[in-house]
């Protein structure tokens, strides 16, 4: 999936880079502390021509207030962009913390976000909940002989075969950087483990991705059952431990906790 490049803080000018490391909140009230004075500073050189055109303070006012007045619309429209950019920068940041660049799934911050909350409710509804580590098979190897662009592309074809191997209401996410973690709320394990080899096989008959040697994942699953005690954290230990043993006894298969 290709996504749109965010603006870079990093390369930006001086003046930008500060800008857009202020936030929308503070770029406002800076955008107003400027804009105030230039507006006063207009107004007051109106009212003495308008009131007081023989005035001291007339000639010193609009020789002030001509150029301030000249540039005003182009100033407006420079704080207008810069806002905007302002806005841009902080959505992007915020749609990269929730998905997953490169494939598209989930964050590994929003799985958490959505495995407590998913926790909570089967405490109180009293079911069961499980989740699923996914691990790319010799990805390194792929890498390595491919590049790195032939492994992102196994990532991105590994993440839609597991996509298809999921139900509508399970959740999907980048876990590391070579695996995937699924949630599966109400879920108890005979169902997370017929789903893991649902996934399992999903990946395995996309054949060869990108290398002659077909492209595998191992899978660990675990599940909280209702009345345990345990929390996401320990739930996703126990998945990865499985993950280790399934990996151990030889790799393209699923193992439970
Ligand atoms: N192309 C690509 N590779 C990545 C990315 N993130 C991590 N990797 C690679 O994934 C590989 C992970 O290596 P290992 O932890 O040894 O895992 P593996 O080679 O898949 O071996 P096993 O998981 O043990 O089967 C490393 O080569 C990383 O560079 C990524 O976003 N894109």
């Amino acid at each position: 999936m290709s996504t749109p490049a965010a603006p870079n803080p990093g390369s930006a000018a001086p003046l930008r880079r500060l800008l857009l490391n202020l936030g929308p909140r503070r770029a406002a009230l800076l955008a107003m502390a400027v804009a105030a004075p230039l507006a006063a500073l207009i107004a007051a050189a109106v009212l003495a021509l308008a009131h007081v055109p023989t005035s001291a303070w007339t000639w010193p006012l609009l020789g002030a207030a001509l150029p301030a007045m000249l540039a005003a619309p182009s100033a407006v429209r420079l704080l207008v962009r810069l806002l905007q950019e302002v806005d841009d920068a902080h959505a992007e940041a915020e749609r990269l913390a929730l998905i997953d660049p490169l494939t598209g799934v989930c964050s590994r911050r929003q799985f958490f976000v959505f495995a407590e909350a998913e926790l909570l409710r089967s405490r109180r509804a009293q079911v069961p909940m499980s989740v699923l580590v996914i691990d790319i098979d010799a990805l390194r190897h792929i890498n390595d002989a491919r590049g790195h662009d032939a492994g992102d592309d196994v990532l991105q074809r590994v993440a839609q075969a597991c996509r298809s191997g999921l139900r509508d209401y399970d959740t999907l996410a980048r876990h590391g950087g070579d695996s995937f973690a699924v949630l599966l709320p109400q879920t108890g394990t005979d169902t997370a483990v017929t789903i893991g080899e649902r996934v399992r096989t999903a990946v395995a008959e996309l054949g060869p991705v990108a290398p002659a040697a077909p492209v595998t994942v191992t899978i660990g699953a675990a599940t909280l059952e209702s009345g345990d005690a345990g929390t996401v954290d320990t739930l996703m230990e126990s998945a990865e431990q499985a993950l280790a043993r399934a990996q151990q006894a030889g790799r393209n298969r699923v193992a439970t906790q």
